[in-house]
Formats: structure tokens, C-alpha cells, sequence
């Protein structure tokens, strides 16, 4: 029986999954696969399972925030998921990160959803083998990585971007940044922490791997064929990334 909202099923899942926020990135990955089989395009999740190298993976999306992105990462584990790789693009908090790859080791818990699974003082961590075969690949594929701390936050418009309410609301989205540069976070996206959380309860192995497209408050944006060129090696990275951790498990 397939799932309720990714309409997947254990037949048609590999033990390696790539999740990506933007449904859209999923059609750029999957002409890097061989033979893909689409699985299905169901709400903001976009489903193909192919091989790359050799290696069965799959590769779906969780749209933006970390509600949808429990969702899928749910309804994969119930088709036999035993490696969650989020690939997405992340705001970077530090000079000099635009076009580099941030690898969080861990991510501050600022959504919500995670604390419908456990209390707050549950950590949210990447696993260590993920982080060190991902930093290879970026090292592989000729980009810069970091590992540092992530934040997690579920409101894109009342928190990292201003707007037309912000403004009216005197909301003060700067203070946002300033905060977290405080504790020395790296960046900030939509999903990471909820991923992470899920993944060590579900015993599986689980990191982030993300590309700084913005800088903070908007002060440097990639665009145009250098963000294509980001996003393209992204999907690379994570692929090259999967076969380094598959010839690693083959060999040990
Ligand atoms: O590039 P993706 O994976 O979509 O991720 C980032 O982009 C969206 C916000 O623009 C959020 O989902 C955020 O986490
Ligand atoms: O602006 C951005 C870019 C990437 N990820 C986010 O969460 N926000």
C-alpha cells in the first residue's frame, strides 16, 4: 500500500534518500541518475528512485518548513529509509560563506515541530560518518566547506526576511541575525533540526548538507547561472557523497 502524501512504497524506495526542499531541485537531481523511476509528484513532494554510480538512491522533497518535512521523512522511514540526506540551500550568517557548503555537526531547535516528538533539551545532531564523507565530496568537487551550528526557525517572513506586515509590525528581523551571531550559529534555514531530530529516533543516519545562496538580511544573494552552478554541484556533492558511504559500508 503506498503512503498518504508521497504515495511511496517499499518497493519503490532505496535505503539512501536525498530530500530536497524545493520540489523543483528534484528534477535537476534526478537527470543525474540512471534509469530514474519517477514515484510520484504528489502535493510539494516530488519522488524518483534511480541509480547513480551504481547506487540505488532516492530522491524526494519536503517543500519549505519542517511540518512537511516530518511528513516525509515519516512516510520514507515506512518504506525501509535507513540514510536521510537533506540537500538545500541555507542563509549564511558569516562573512565569506556565499557559494560554500555548510555541513551543520548540530542545529539549534527554533521550529516547532520538533517538540511535538521530544522535549528541549533533545539535541538535534548529524551523524558523525555522514558529515565526514559529505566534507570529502565537497572537498572532491572543488567547493569550500564549513561545519558549525545551524538554526532552524519556522517563520520565513516574521523572522529572516522582511515584509510589508514585518515593517507594519515593527518586527525587528535584524535582531534575528544578531541573536544567533551571538552563539556563534553559522546559518539559517527551514528543516534542518526537525530532519536531524527524526533521523536519531528513528536510529537511522541522518545529516544536512546545504549551500549558502543569501547572506543575511540580503547583503549578498548568488543569482543566475552562478546560483544554477551552486545548485548543480550541490546535487554532485550529495550524490559523490552517497558512493563514498556506500564503498565505505561494502568495505567495513
Ligand atoms: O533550498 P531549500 O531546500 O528549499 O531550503 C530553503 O529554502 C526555503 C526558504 O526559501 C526553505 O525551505 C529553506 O530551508
Ligand atoms: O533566505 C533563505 C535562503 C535559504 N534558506 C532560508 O531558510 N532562507
Amino acid at each position: 500500500m503506498s503512503t498518504l502524501y508521497l504515495k511511496a512504497d517499499q518497493e519503490t524506495i532505496s535505503k539512501y534518500v536525498i530530500f530536497s526542499g524545493d520540489p523543483w531541485r528534484v528534477e535537476m537531481l534526478q537527470k543525474l541518475l540512471d534509469d530514474p523511476k519517477h514515484v510520484a509528484f504528489s502535493r510539494e513532494f516530488n519522488t524518483y528512485t534511480g541509480t547513480y554510480q551504481g547506487v540505488p538512491i532516492t530522491i524526494s522533497s519536503t517543500g519549505i518548513g519542517a511540518p512537511s518535512a516530518a511528513i516525509a521523512m515519516e512516510e520514507l522511514y515506512d518504506c525501509g529509509m535507513e540514510v536521510a540526506i537533506r540537500m538545500g540551500t541555507v542563509m549564511g550568517l558569516k562573512e565569506g560563506m556565499l557559494g560554500k557548503v555548510l555541513i551543520p555537526n548540530g542545529a539549534m531547535r527554533l521550529e516547532s515541530t520538533s517538540d511535538s516528538y521530544v522535549p528541549k533539551g533533545f539535541p538535534a545532531v548529524a551523524s558523525i560518518d555522514l558529515i565526514n564523507v559529505m566534507n570529502q565530496s565537497v572537498k572532491n568537487n572543488n567547493r569550500e566547506y564549513l561545519n558549525g551550528i545551524s538554526a532552524t526557525m519556522d517563520g520565513f517572513y516574521s523572522q529572516m526576511r522582511e515584509s510589508r506586515l514585518s515593517k507594519k509590525m515593527n518586527t525587528d528581523i535584524l535582531k534575528t541575525f544578531d541573536d544567533l551571531e551571538k552563539f556563534n550559529v553559522s546559518g539559517v534555514d527551514m528543516e534542518t533540526s526537525l530532519m536531524l531530530v527524526l533521523g536519531n529516533l528513528m536510529d537511522i543516519k541522518v545529516c544536512s548538507v546545504t549551500m549558502t545562496t543569501v547572506l543575511r538580511n540580503l547583503s549578498k544573494v548568488l543569482e543566475g547561472e552562478e546560483r544554477t552552478k551552486a545548485e548543480q554541484d550541490l546535487c554532485k556533492i550529495v550524490l559523490d557523497g552517497i558512493v563514498l558511504l556506500d564503498q565505505g559500508e561494502k568495505q567495513s
